[in-house]
């Protein structure tokens, strides 16, 4: 809750640019009168439509269209919400905004309005995101999980899991009060049970919100490899357009490029590459030192190799990639192996026995490109459309896990030590971890970073 009484903040609430309808949207509460003074003295039907004009400070005709008026708490942030919309163009909705703040809003920070919205009880901060995942999905798989997160599919069950853990403390801590009893308690065997189902269930929940961080983030692909091997050849395959300039001239892409291509449904970064070699020109170093600071950030490295070439050791990454070994150390990276210009070497496409991980192909033909768009699938971990309930972040994955590692930590303490106490404070970690999720518990400056990562008026 807020120490003091919110202000009135007031944005452009739709993209900016042009557009038929504009809306500006005001919150808080001067939200009613300040809208008054724009649209003159006159009474307002609550969630109804009104035609209005709107005029500034001077009493100058700005606009004419809709004004929408949701008295708190019924409004999407819970205070008083009032909706002016209006056309449009940038030029009449930044002068609806300005004439807002003359008479006492204030422009609104980027996402304060979904953070009033958490802050008022309207949402839980998963579903909070949810609402900047969805705005940003670029795949409708991406955009339904993000749905489902704003629905409370996420919450729900992260719920679920802080209830059960609940129950479990109060009879934890309940027999730690009771100290000539904690034996007993902790040889009956329930407690223990009730800790194993809720470590399985925890584990479950990781699972899907794995998958649902897969569908927002995608998987990002570095396509690597010596000059001329057929990189862009294949980016291009991959994407289905001509993305990349292809020419038989070694060295011909400089610059890193990416696309963002989808495997049914599956997002996937792919970004293409300057050949590897030592090069004496300039522009080529440097495209070649760009080259590997996209492998060290990638979360797979597509290596490609031209298949006529008969004398390369498919095993050793440092031949692969030619650059001094330092480059490649501490790489811990899933490689993929592609043979390219299978259609030149005779090679027959698709899978290779070993080393595992290798496929040859045709970036020119198309030949045992699927097989490779499987594989990519299945690594990732891809499960298939209509298989993502909801999306997650890194951040909720990152409290899954913290509250699984305690909940471990804590069923060790139980069997090694028959410790309850030491249980308990596990057990309230878990939870801490858990809450974090919803935000019913927020560490310091964790809604600053989320929100200030929201478009502004949303
Ligand atoms: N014009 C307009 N369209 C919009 C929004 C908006 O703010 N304005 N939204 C903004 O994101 C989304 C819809 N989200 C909304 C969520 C809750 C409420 C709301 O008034 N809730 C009340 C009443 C609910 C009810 O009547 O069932 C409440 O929760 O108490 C409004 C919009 C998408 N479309
Ligand atoms: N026959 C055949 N030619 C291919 C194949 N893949 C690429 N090529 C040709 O090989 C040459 C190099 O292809 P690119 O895709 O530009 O190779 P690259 O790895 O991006 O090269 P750099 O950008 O210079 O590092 C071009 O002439 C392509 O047409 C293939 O599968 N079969
Ligand atoms: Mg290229």
């Amino acid at each position: 809750m807020p120490l003091t009484a919110p202000d009135t903040i007031v944005a452009v609430t739709t993209a900016p640019g042009r557009g038929g309808v504009g809306v500006v949207r005001l919150s808080g509460p001067d939200a009613r009168r300040i809208a008054g003074a724009l649209i003159g003295d006159r009474a307002l039907t609550p969630r109804t439509a009104h035609f209005a004009r709107f005029r500034d400070g001077q009493g100058q005709l700005i606009d004419e269209g809709l004004v929408l008026w949701f008295p708190g708490p019924g409004s999407f942030t819970g205070e008083d919400v009032v909706e002016l919309q209006g056309h449009g163009g940038p030029v009449i909705l930044d002068t609806l905004v300005a004439a807002c703040v003359h008479h006492g809003a204030r422009p609104a920070l980027a996402g304060e309005f979904s953070q009033r919205a958490f802050l008022n009880d309207k949402m839980d901060l998963t579903q909070a995101e949810a609402i900047a995942d969805l705005i940003d999905a670029g795949t409708r798989e991406s955009a339904r999980a993000a749905l489902g997160s704003l629905q409370g599919a996420f919450s729900r069950e992260v719920n679920t899991l802080v209830e059960q853990l609940i129950q479990l403390r109060i009879y934890v801590e309940a027999a730690i009060d009771f100290p000539e009893e904690e034996i007993d308690f902790l040889s009956e065997g329930g407690v223990a049970d009730d800790l194993t189902d809720l470590i399985a269930q925890a584990g479950t929940v990781l699972d899907s919100a794995r998958q649902g961080r897969l569908i927002r983030e995608g998987l990002t692909l570095v396509i690597a490899g010596k000059p001329n091997a057929g990189k862009s050849s294949l980016m291009n395959a991959l994407a289905g357009h001509e993305a990349a300039i292809v020419t038989e001239v070694a060295g011909t892409t400089r610059d890193v490029l990416r696309e963002a291509i989808q495997l049914d449904g599956l997002p996937l970064n792919l970004i293409d590459t300057a050949g590897l070699r030592e090069s004496p020109d300039r522009v080529e170093q440097e495209g070649i030192r760009r080259a590997y600071d996209e492998i060290r950030k990638a979360d797979r490295l597509l290596v490609v190799v031209d298949s006529q070439e008969t004398d390369v050791d498919l095993t050793d990454l440092a031949t692969l990639l030619p650059r001094s070994q330092q480059e490649l150390d501490h790489l811990d990276l899933p490689v993929t192996r592609v043979l390219n210009k299978a259609d030149l070497s005779g090679l027959p496409a698709g899978p290779r026995p070993s080393p595992a991980d290798t496929f040859a192909l045709s970036a020119a033909t198309g030949e045992g490109l699927e097989a490779l768009r499987d594989h990519l699938k299945t690594v990732a971990g891809y499960q298939g459309t209509g298989q993502s309930r909801f999306s997650a972040r890194r951040r909720h994955i990152t409290a899954l896990e913290q509250a699984l590692a305690a909940l471990e930590k804590g069923r060790q303490q139980l069997y090694q030590h028959a410790a309850g106490e030491l249980l308990a404070e596990d057990l309230r970690a878990a939870q801490q971890a858990l809450e974090e999720i919803t935000g019913a518990f927020t560490a310091d400056d964790l809604l600053g970073r989320i929100f200030s990562s929201f478009c502004i008026g949303k």
